[in-house]
């Protein structure tokens, strides 16, 4: 299972501190949406060029216009991008184009989606890379959230899946265990006072 940091940060320059101390424990970098709408798709490209053995990974939670935003996306260096499952099948059939084009890929962010396993299964059909089964920062806030919700539904989907939900060191091994190909963790890096000692026992939790 691969490791996957979320930079859920506003600046450039504090994505670069943060990538600069954790990036050797972890596979992916995410750009979080609130740094791309922050910072611009000009942050991707820097993040790009300072680690560029990474898969940088832009989390745009495109809406419409998939080919356009993917294609951008691409362009400035991402190697993945994410697409909303609740957005149209046009949306996302043309993001993954953009995916084709560029040889990239395009992963489905399930926020907000009623019936994840069953929507994970028809865009994996698409050309989905793999599918994000994600409850964001807001539902995690909500009493009685319970990221095992998550790791059942990824399980019945059947697909290549990733898991976002507050994944910490308590809960890696789970998410693990639900079979998925990437954890996301955020705020269980960045939120550290050592981010980088968090992101090594998370690398070691799952070695
Ligand atoms: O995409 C996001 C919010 O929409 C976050 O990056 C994702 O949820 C991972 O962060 P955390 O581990 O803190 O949940």
């Amino acid at each position: 299972m691969k490791l996957q940091l979320a930079m859920d940060v506003l600046t450039l320059e504090d994505a670069l501190e943060l990538s600069g101390k954790v990036a050797e424990y972890v596979d992916i970098i995410e750009l979080g949406t609130p740094l791309v709408k922050n910072a611009g798709l000009a942050a991707v490209t820097a993040i790009k060029a300072a680690h560029p053995d990474k898969i940088v990974f832009a989390d745009l939670k495109t809406m419409d216009t998939g080919e356009l935003e993917a294609g951008a996306a691409f362009e400035a260096g991402a190697d993945l991008m994410t697409v909303l499952g609740v957005a149209d099948d046009s949306t996302i059939a043309g993001a993954i184009k953009a995916g084709k084009d560029y040889g990239r890929g395009v992963v489905v962010d399930l926020i907000g989606v009623g019936d994840k396993a069953a929507r994970a299964k028809e865009v994996t059909e698409l050309g989905a890379e793999f599918v994000e089964f994600h409850a964001g920062l807001d539902e995690q806030a909500q009493d009685g959230y319970d990221l095992n919700t998550l790791l059942t539904a990824g399980k019945e989907s059947g697909v290549p899946f990733s898991v976002a939900g507050g994944v910490e060191l308590d809960t890696i091994k789970d998410v693990q265990s639900a079979g998925a190909t990437v954890a996301v963790v955020g705020s269980g890096i960045y939120s550290h006072d050592d981010p980088a000692k968090a992101a090594r026992e998370l690398r070691e939790a799952i070695s």
